[in-house]
């Protein structure tokens, strides 16, 4: 089984994949008379024309490293993110695009409390928390059409902690 070793998500590494979500240094503006920093306008959020963009949430069971991925998959019609609703650090994986499959998995460990916007069409793996709660705001296209598909690996993967 090939080995994948998670790496710290930073928004450098993550570019040709989507967005970090996480506070800048400063705010963009102050508003709310002084009393509430804006950080403004974090992630491209993508949809197609027929679609429109919504916002819901996932409870999901918490998963555990060493992991064993055997798919990914993509939403050709639109972006997706995930807002962690509690601080936790959860597993991202990514790839790009290799003749209409994923090429060589990236695997990234988030800080606890950042999140995370996944580029349309983008190979990923499914939303992959480590720790209760695994309560995520989730905003992404909703709309007609087939926005899902699947590649199952003939051989899975095992994603472990980085050095
Ligand atoms: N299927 C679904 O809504 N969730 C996946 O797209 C995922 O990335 O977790
Ligand atoms: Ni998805």
């Amino acid at each position: 089984m090939t080995v994948i070793r998670t790496e710290p998500l930073t928004a450098t590494a993550f570019a040709p994949f989507g967005d970090v979500i996480a506070l800048k240094n400063t705010p963009d503006r102050i508003i709310n008379q002084g009393l509430c920093g804006r950080h403004h306008d974090l992630a491209r959020v993508e949809t197609d024309a027929e679609g429109r963009t919504g916002i819901s949430l996932f409870d999901a069971e918490p998963r555990a490293l060493p992991y064993r991925l055997e798919m990914m998959e993509r939403h050709p019609l639109g972006s997706q993110a995930f807002l962690p609703l509690s601080p936790t650090s959860f597993l991202v994986i990514v790839a790009a695009d290799a003749g209409g499959r994923p090429a060589t998995p990236r695997a990234f460990l988030t800080a606890p409390g950042q999140g995370i916007n996944l580029l349309r069409n983008v190979w990923h793996g499914v939303l992959t928390p480590l720790s209760r709660p695994g309560l995520f705001a989730v905003i992404d296209r909703i709309g007609p059409g087939d926005n899902l598909e699947e590649y199952w690996f003939d051989t899975p993967y095992r994603v472990e902690t980085g050095p």
